[in-house]
């Protein structure tokens, strides 16, 4: 399948870096068209073709648009496309907020369109691919694109559309809450006097084994937990700052509801 991926910043990279470099996509039939010379650059690097501006569909012949710009510039962006897909190309976004109805008004209700979720650790395949297809969308586009998304980590068809924004909220924004609280264990570790270095490396591998002891899913994380709380121990004493009156499972509620309402706030 030939693919063009139109915007390859830290997103479509991640993404674009396990296709190439799982070799589910040979770079051969691969383009990107990026503004940035440093994007193209990183690009390049992996043996796929870049352009600064659109090509036109008798120059690259793309199967798969993926769209990987900003939703704000997306309206300004998008409309290239068109004759790309009014020739049977596909559409694949990867925006925020913005549902399939919007590309269908831009490119016809006739393209195919699947519309995903990722998050970056798709860059090293421990990825969240959450997606949903329109109705233009046949059984081996959805095959094809699925293969590529499994190159990226776990993929999750969702039921309805109206899941997207509770799932941005959660898979899409939360390794950025994981990545928060890794920052936050280490600051605290420096408070009770360990150095920098050593501080940063507890808690970036304390939530490592952490998330891979919780990752197949066999054991609650409630279990796991208790698993290290010994009665009246250490771990007992610093969790009942977190679950007291529930303080951590409130903040985490509000944390993803604001990111939910964004993502509402970007479709409009
Ligand atoms: N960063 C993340 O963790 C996630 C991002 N997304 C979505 O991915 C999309 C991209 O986000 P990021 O990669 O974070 O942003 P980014 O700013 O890193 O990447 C956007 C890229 O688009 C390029 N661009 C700008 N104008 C262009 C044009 N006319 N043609 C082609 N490329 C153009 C920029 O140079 C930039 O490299 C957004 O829609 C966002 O909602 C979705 C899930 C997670
Ligand atoms: O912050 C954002 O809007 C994007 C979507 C999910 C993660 N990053």
């Amino acid at each position: 399948m030939r693919v063009l991926m139109v915007g390859c910043g830290n997103m479509g990279f991640a993404m674009l870096k396990a296709w190439i470099e799982s070799g589910c996509l040979s770079p051969d039939e691969t383009g990107v068209v990026e503004p940035s010379e440093e994007g193209r650059a990183r690009v390049a690097a992996l043996g796929a073709s870049t352009f600064a501006d659109p090509p036109s569909p008798d120059d690259f012949g793309a199967e798969l648009i993926v769209l990987a710009v900003k939703p704000q510039v997306m309206a300004d962006i998008a409309p290239a496309y068109r004759s790309a897909t009014a020739r049977g190309a596909a559409v694949l976004s990867i925006a925020a907020g913005l549902p399939i109805r919007r590309y269908e008004e831009i490119y016809g209700d006739q393209t195919p369109i699947i519309r995903v979720m990722p998050n970056t650790p798709a860059a090293i395949g421990e990825g969240m691919m959450a997606y949903i297809a329109n109705d233009a969308a046949g059984g081996a586009l959805i095959a094809n694109v699925r293969k590529l998304l499994e190159t990226n980590g776990a993929v999750a068809e969702l039921e309805e559309e109206s899941q997207m924004d509770a799932v941005t909220a959660i898979s899409g924004s939360g390794p950025a809450y994981v990545f928060h609280f890794i920052e936050a264990l280490a600051e605290a570790g420096e408070k009770l006097g360990l150095s920098a270095d050593l501080a940063a490396l507890l808690a970036r591998q304390t939530a490592l084994g952490a998330a891979k002891l919780a990752a197949d899913g066999e054991t609650d994380p409630a279990e796991l937990r208790r698993q290290v709380t010994s009665p009246n121990g250490t771990t007992a004493a610093g969790l009942a700052m977190m679950m007291t009156d529930d303080r951590l499972k409130t903040m985490m509620a509000e944390v993803a509801d604001a990111a939910r309402r964004r993502s509402i706030e970007l479709s409009s």
